[in-house]
């Protein structure tokens, strides 16, 4: 569905010139939920818009839903879906004209856009609203017209320019169920961006981290805590025992280390499949005489692994923006 190799994008205005993304390359197959996933500033959104024609890559090349983005930009435009972070809708229009309207747009007669028009209205829970001047909406409806819209044509490929920014938490999970069932029932293929760490954990078959315009790692989320995080076992023991029960946890995993606290020692192992690890640890060190006072197994999250891969914490950098 897409194979885009070394994407640039150089943005240049006067003496000034940004390298906003330095040589993606990016593989998507039918079917497939993939969340690009990196802070503000990463590339995600300038990478989005050439791989939808709205912006021409500086260098490198794309094949998007079987069209090229540089030769044949309209073919892509009507081959796909775009909803870019602002809602495109008019404000002064009501729902249903701007969906009939948005058909047309795309090609259909007036009885297609009426036809598609209405099951959308009903697959995204828009039936109620459907008279309602657009300004009126509230931002988690505005979201799902902005859906709708860009669904009207029923292209195999939708792309979505963080869906969910500024939702609460109700509207973002309501979001997803409809993105969710969209794609059960017509098999849409869906490239998103976020920077909502949990969003990208939960919902995306496969998570594309982009750090200065860069893709830095590219795997399902489970793969990429596992090879690039891992999980951690602690077990709190008396300090006096601290050299035997080091002895213990060794073979146990990697990134063995170890605070004093007081009169404890707190051991941090680094190991794969902490939640069987974990007992078994306990066993082995009860098997040796050594009381175990506390054991706690941190699972990791994206997070932890954009602190691997990069040194920083993407949650912390998204509180500071
Ligand atoms: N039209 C433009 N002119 C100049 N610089 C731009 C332009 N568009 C984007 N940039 C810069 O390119 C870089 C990448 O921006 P982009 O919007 O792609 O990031 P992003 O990962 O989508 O971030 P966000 O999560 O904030 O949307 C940023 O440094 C941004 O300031």
């Amino acid at each position: 569905m897409i194979e885009a190799h070394g994407l640039t994008k150089t943005f240049t205005s006067g003496r000034t010139s940004v390298e906003a993304v330095r040589g993606v390359d990016l593989q998507v197959a039918d079917g497939e939920l993939v969340a690009l996933l990196g802070p503000n500033g990463a590339g995600k959104s300038t990478t989005l818009r050439m791989l939808t024609s709205l912006l021409p890559p500086t260098s490198g090349t794309a094949t998007v839903a079987g069209a090229d983005i540089a030769r044949e930009p309209a073919e892509v435009r009507a081959r796909i879906g775009y909803i870019g972070q602002k809602h495109g809708a008019g404000h002064n229009y009501r729902v249903w004209d701007e969906l009939v309207m948005q058909g047309r747009f795309y090609g259909l007669t007036r009885a297609e856009a009426h036809t598609r028009g209405q099951e959308l209205l009903e697959t995204l829970d828009l039936t109620g609203l459907k008279n309602r001047k657009v300004s009126t909406l509230s931002g988690g409806q505005q979201r799902r017209l902005d859906i709708a819209l860009g669904l009207i044509h029923s292209p195999a490929l939708l792309f979505l320019d963080e869906p969910s920014t500024g939702m609460d938490p109700q509207s973002r999970a309501n979001l997803w169920e409809h993105i969710l069932r969209l794609r059960a029932e017509r098999g849409t293929t869906i490239v998103l961006t976020t920077h909502y760490l949990e969003e990208a954990d939960q919902m995306a078959e496969r998570v594309v981290v982009i750090d200065h315009g860069r893709v830095i790692a590219d795997d399902t989320a489970p793969n990429l805590k596992r090879d690039l995080a891992g999980d951690r076992i602690t077990v709190t023991v008396s300090g006096d025992d601290l050299p035997r029960a080091l002895h213990v946890v060794e073979p146990l995993g990697a990134e063995v280390a170890h605070q004093q606290l007081g009169g404890e020692s707190r051991v941090t192992v680094r190991t794969h499949g902490g939640a069987a690890v974990l007992p078994e640890a306990i066993r082995r060190l009860e098997a040796g005489g050594i009381g175990v006072r506390e054991a706690t197994l941190h699972q990791p999250t994206l997070d932890d692994v954009f602190l691997a891969l990069t040194g920083r914490s993407l949650r912390e950098e998204e509180a500071a923006a």
